[in-house]
């Protein structure tokens, strides 16, 4: 299944301005975790790329000992230097966007701090496993990736990130065929396990398959916006 939604309606909305619920002001926070190479990095690109034009975006990536992430994204100048930013967490991964969140919220800040009229900061967790979760205090919506070709058992094995992610995303079906995985009983499992909460299915080697992501990430804006009003 491949959903390719170009509504305009979706992209042109109010950038968020009020303060919000629960005391926090500023920027959407989004984080995107999910295991090594499940295609974390593609879809920030894809996401900067599909939305730079109607959104104020930065970018923070972690990964464990260098600043590998970030400089990809640099490198593809997705957005201008000034907008991405690396963090290195020397330890776990999942323990810089779960227990010990400061730096992250610190390269928040700065980025605040240097850009002043953001309304979307995407942050990267370093390649985990499927225990991986974001702190509340750190994002105000998780998206969770996992890929095809990791097994097409992964979304029966659950884990936090699969069950309550705010969006799960099956990246990579066009390697389906390739690894003899079964793609609609990967997505019928993963709706088992998540109840009423969202799934995708992407390829992100397809020009539009962001699409699915991007809308997603207008809506969660579009809520923001609403609640501010
Ligand atoms: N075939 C295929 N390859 C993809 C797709 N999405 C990403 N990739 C490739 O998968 C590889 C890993 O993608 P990344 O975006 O670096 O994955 P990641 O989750 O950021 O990886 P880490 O940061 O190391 O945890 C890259 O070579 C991508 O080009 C897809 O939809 N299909």
């Amino acid at each position: 299944m491949h959903l390719h939604h170009t509504d305009p309606a979706l992209t042109d909305i109010i950038p968020p301005t009020a303060p919000r619920p629960g005391g926090r002001s500023g920027p959407l926070r989004i984080g995107l975790g999910g295991p090594v190479g499940a295609g974390k990095t593609a879809t920030v690109a894809a996401l900067c790329r599909r939305l730079r034009d109607t959104l104020s975006i930065a970018v923070v990536t972690n990964d464990i000992y260098t600043r590998e992430d970030a400089e990809a994204l640099l490198r593809q100048a997705v957005l201008p230097p000034e907008r991405i930013t690396a963090v290195e967490t020397g330890a776990c991964p999942h323990t810089a966007i779960r227990d010990d969140i400061s730096a992250n919220l610190e390269a928040v800040e700065d980025l605040q701090e240097r850009i002043g009229d953001l309304d979307l900061v995407l942050i990267e967790s370093g390649g985990d496993n499927l225990t991986a979760t974001f702190s509340k205090g750190l994002i105000d919506h998780q998206i969770f990736l996992i890929d095809v070709a990791g097994g097409d058992d992964i979304p029966r094995k659950g884990g936090p990130g699969v069950t309550t992610a705010d969006l799960l995303v099956i990246n990579k079906t066009d390697l389906a065929p390739h690894v003899g995985a079964d793609l609609s009983a990967m997505e019928r499992d993963a709706r088992a396990a998540r109840g009423s909460l969202p799934v995708v299915l992407t390829c992100l080697k397809d020009q539009h398959g962001i699409e699915p992501v991007a809308d997603w990430v207008c809506r969660r804006l579009a809520d923001l916006t609403a609640a501010r009003s």
